[in-house]
């Protein structure tokens, strides 16, 4: 964790505040504060965010779409403002809308987008991309007669033809169903291995969890957590033990108010939270609660554990910042 290949610092974005006419003031709008990030080489690092987070913008900026207004962004060593070639020639961007040449086949749209980035034809480094991406056999197909599964990995095929270092993938998988996301998911984890640097944005809670080696959380234009997915879940995570009940309660004993409890609406259920972290696996806690629950004179019918996912834990934390 030394050598990161993107290295944001203190970076603002505020959008200025004109109409589309460009003639009436609508008012400035910030859209990122104070970002610091840095991404090492060769990891997969997802971007977590509500709508509006101010995931789309982070990206443009990184990639140079849109200019940053205080604070810089280095891709590879390089100042993506002050030397914008040699920044985006290392990107490659998956961008969230499918905008497709319809009436292209896929081999001219991935060789034409090689041309953008004025790099001489190379059709051997088309046909691997091509191929690692199984569209080899569709490469002189009309983009309008592919499937979307096949049009998103276009998109991908577009956007390494440069053989780019890092690929940004703005929502990947939005809107596609569960068979084409695990597919795409495949797609990522292969780019990976080949030693591409991975930055996607997603609010799919499971595909961050799924995918990334590490998380950043963003929330109102600011990232207010990053770090690797599993010490996430674990640090954060809580489990729940839910505790079906023979007899139903009115009300939770005042022999277990120590205790994290709370009683489904039919009374039924106790519901006992408790930290999982590795510092606290002591299940002490459990054995103490099950003897109250005895002393009390409380029958347990049957039990179960549950950890939270990423999604509590997101959720939680949005809400700490709201
Ligand atoms: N060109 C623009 N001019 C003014 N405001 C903008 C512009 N682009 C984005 N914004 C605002 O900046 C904020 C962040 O938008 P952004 O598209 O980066 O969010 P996001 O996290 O990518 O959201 P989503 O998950 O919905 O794609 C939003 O409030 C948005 O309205």
């Amino acid at each position: 964790m030394s050598d990161p290949i993107i290295r944001i610092e203190g970076l603002d974005k505020i959008y200025a505040g004109k109409s589309g006419s460009g003639k009436e003031d609508v008012g400035s709008f910030q859209a990122l504060r104070q970002v610091d990030l840095s991404i090492e080489r060769g990891e997969i690092f997802a971007l977590l965010g509500p709508n509006g987070a101010g995931k789309t913008t982070l990206i443009s900026v990184v990639c140079g779409l849109a200019s940053p207004t205080r604070g810089t962004v280095w891709v590879d060593g390089f100042d993506n403002v002050k030397q914008y070639r040699d920044a985006r020639e290392r990107i490659g961007l998956v961008p969230q809308e499918l905008t497709n040449e319809a009436f292209e086949t896929v081999w001219n749209t991935v060789s034409f987008s090689r041309g953008l980035f004025g790099k001489p034809p190379n059709p051997k480094h088309i046909e691997r991309v091509l191929k690692s991406l199984t569209l080899w056999d569709k490469r002189h197909n009309r983009l309008m007669t592919l499937s979307g599964g096949m049009k998103r990995r276009v998109l991908i095929a577009k956007a390494l033809s440069h053989e780019p270092r890092i690929l940004f993938l703005d929502e990947p998988t939005a809107g596609v169903d569960v068979e084409l996301r695990r597919e795409m998911w495949e797609v990522v984890r292969e780019l990976r291995d080949q030693g591409v640097t991975i930055i996607l944005t997603t609010h799919y809670i499971e595909e961050a969890e799924e995918m990334a080696d590490r998380i950043g959380v963003i929330n109102n234009g600011e990232v207010i957590l990053v770090e690797e997915t599993n010490a996430l879940i674990e640090k954060l995570g809580r489990k729940q033990l839910t505790l079906q009940l023979f007899d139903p309660l009115d009300s939770i004993p005042d022999s277990l108010a120590t205790f994290e409890l709370a009683l489904s609406d039919t009374g039924e259920e106790l519901i006992y939270s408790y930290e999982s972290s590795s510092k606290q696996r002591d299940s002490s806690g459990i054995s103490t609660l099950l003897r109250a629950l005895e002393a009390a004179g409380i029958g347990v019918k049957d039990l179960h554990t549950r950890q939270s996912s990423l999604e509590d834990i997101f959720v939680d934390l949005v809400k700490e910042r709201a």
